[in-house]
């Protein structure tokens, strides 16, 4: 899916107008229709609904809400905050034709905001995309008391106050919601960690904004649904044999850490590779040996940490990094590995921390291969601490596109860079994958790709995505604190199957 700035959807919203064709009127009335359905759907019905609505299109989205669950039987009231004397068309006609016996109140000066101490739901339509500074005066008054209220709230669109594109600094001016009802397509901000507590639980409102427009304008930030993963997906056919899919070496472990790399191997198993090898201390070999029958492992002649290279050119993948520490001797043998590497290779872990230490790797990296740093991983090698996730994915992309590589920035949404500038996100996973071997999973899923012949853009985004599907129904079955990188690799299966359906 595509992701667009406020003023590509303004220009959307301008182009559904004219090319479907629909009044603006109508094309509010449907959005509200969409909004109304799905409050009907997810909500309790016997408690009472407060709206407050600027005088912008946003607020005219109340305004038609507001009437389509009152003449759902919902008790309904609307506050109108008067932030400007410029009154949107739309705003004006829905509130006359608001039916008089909804409780109507105007907030035009401070003593009107109301205290807000019954039990009520609260939806916020003050601002949409069309936020354009700091909310200041009644506005700010107001989304200061919602805030205090501790009642639930619901924003339309986006966060009254949160800006779409870019960093909010104004803290104490922006909605939380506890979940957010967005039109169309997620925004960017929303997608950013710094605006979780504005955000809540996001939710996707379909309102039919024209696909050509979609298809025609440029973008380079994507989100990564369902159906973009079945895309890149390739089932299995009846007469496929094991050579087809890859022969992936894992390459990793030290003493202590060899759980790192039996993870790995597992998920590059599990994720389909043909043959998969592990190259590990001699520390490790028994361990692997015994745990993953079906896996083959190559013991390094050093006892604690792996020590030499091994023949490259036979594998069509390699993963480096899970659990393999930072030992001199270690140094050496991954430059190696990296500089006889021909096909795109995976790193993570340890192997980015000592590419952080050694600028000059960066020219022997094979082009379009994949990092996966998480947050204080990319921060080390970018030599910089970012102050917000706006900067910090500027300068991965930047990171993506000078070197030629995909820059896989892990957390919540994880962002994907790739050296043409675009930039996908990933859409599943949960806070239960915040745990120690995640990552090791994910290193293991995505190299397994790459030997399956996926691009290594692809490999990236499937790779990224059938992670967090796991991890979703590994969480449905263990719970977020219970469940474990295990678990997840267990669950890939589901996650494939899913593709199919
Ligand atoms: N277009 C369509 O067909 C559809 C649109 N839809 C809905 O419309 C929403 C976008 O509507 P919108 O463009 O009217 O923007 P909205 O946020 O309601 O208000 C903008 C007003 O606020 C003002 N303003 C800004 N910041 C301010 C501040 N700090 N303090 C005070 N004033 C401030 C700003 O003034 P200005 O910046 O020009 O001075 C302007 O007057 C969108 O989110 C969706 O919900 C859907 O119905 C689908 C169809
Ligand atoms: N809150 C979260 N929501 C979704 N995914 C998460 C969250 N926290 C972590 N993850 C995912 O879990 C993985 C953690 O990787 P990493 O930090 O390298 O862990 P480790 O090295 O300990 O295995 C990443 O894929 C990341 O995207
Ligand atoms: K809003």
């Amino acid at each position: 899916m595509k992701l667009f700035t406020t003023q590509q959807i303004r220009d959307w919203d301008i182009y559904t107008i004219k090319n479907e064709p629909i009044d603006s009127i109508d094309l509010m009335e449907r959005a509200a229709n969409r909004l109304t359905d799905w409050y009907y759907e997810n909500c309790e019905r016997y408690t009472d609904i407060t709206f407050f609505c600027g005088v912008g299109n946003n607020g005219g989205d109340g305004l038609v809400m507001a009437r389509l669950l009152h003449l759902l039987h919902f008790n309904v009231k609307c506050y109108i905050v008067h932030f400007s004397d410029k009154i949107s068309e739309d705003f004006k006609q829905n509130l006359s034709r608001l039916p008089k016996n909804v409780p109507c109140y105007d907030i035009k000066e401070d003593s009107d905001v109301p205290v807000i101490n019954d039990e009520t739901v609260l939806v916020d339509c003050i601002f949409g995309s069309g936020l354009s500074r700091p909310p200041k005066g009644i506005t700010q008054k107001t989304i200061i008391e919602i805030n205090r209220s501790n009642n639930p709230v619901i924003a339309i669109d986006i966060a009254s106050g949160l800006y779409a594109d870019h960093y909010s600094t104004h803290f104490q001016t922006i909605i939380e919601a506890d979940i957010t009802l967005t039109l169309e397509v997620p925004k960017l901000a929303m997608l950013f960690p710094e605006n979780d507590k504005n955000v809540g639980e996001l939710n996707i409102i379909p309102i039919d904004l024209s696909k050509k427009f979609k298809e025609e304008t440029p973008s380079n930030y994507f989100f990564t649904t369902h159906k973009n993963a079945q895309e890149i997906y390739r089932p299995r056919k009846r007469f496929d044999h094991k050579g087809k899919f890859g022969n992936l070496l894992i390459v990793g472990g030290s003493k202590g850490m060899i759980g790192a790399v039996q993870l790995a191997t597992k998920a590059g198993l599990r994720a389909g590779a043909g043959k998969t090898t592990a190259l590990v201390p001699a520390c490790g070999y028994e361990i692997i040996q015994a745990t993953i029958p079906e896996a083959m492992c190559i013991s390094d002649p050093s006892r604690n940490h792996i020590v030499a290279s091994t023949l490259v050119s036979k594998y069509s993948a390699i993963g480096i990094g899970p659990g393999i520490g930072q030992h001199e001797q270690t140094q050496k043998a991954v430059r190696s590995i990296i500089e006889d590497a021909e096909k795109p290779i995976v790193l993570d872990a340890d192997a980015l921390n000592m590419l952080s230490e050694n600028d000059e790797w960066w020219s022997l990296i094979p082009e379009n291969s994949i990092l996966t740093p998480h947050l204080g991983e990319f921060e080390r090698l970018a030599g910089i601490q970012f102050i917000n996730s706006f900067d910090r994915l500027e300068a991965a992309s930047k990171m993506a596109k000078e070197h030629n590589v995909i820059i896989v920035l892990k957390g919540a949404n994880t962002a994907i860079c790739l050296p043409n500038g675009q930039i996908h996100f990933n859409s599943t996973g949960n806070a239960g994958l915040a745990k120690g071997g995640s990552g090791d999973a994910l290193l293991g899923i995505i190299s397994s790709l790459l030997a399956q012949k996926y691009k290594p853009y692809e490999a990236a985004i499937l790779g990224v995505y059938l992670h967090g599907k796991a991890g979703d129904y590994a969480s449905a079955d263990k719970g977020f604190e219970s469940m474990v990188a295990s678990d997840v690799i267990e669950s890939l299966g589901k996650a494939f199957f899913e593709l199919l359906k």
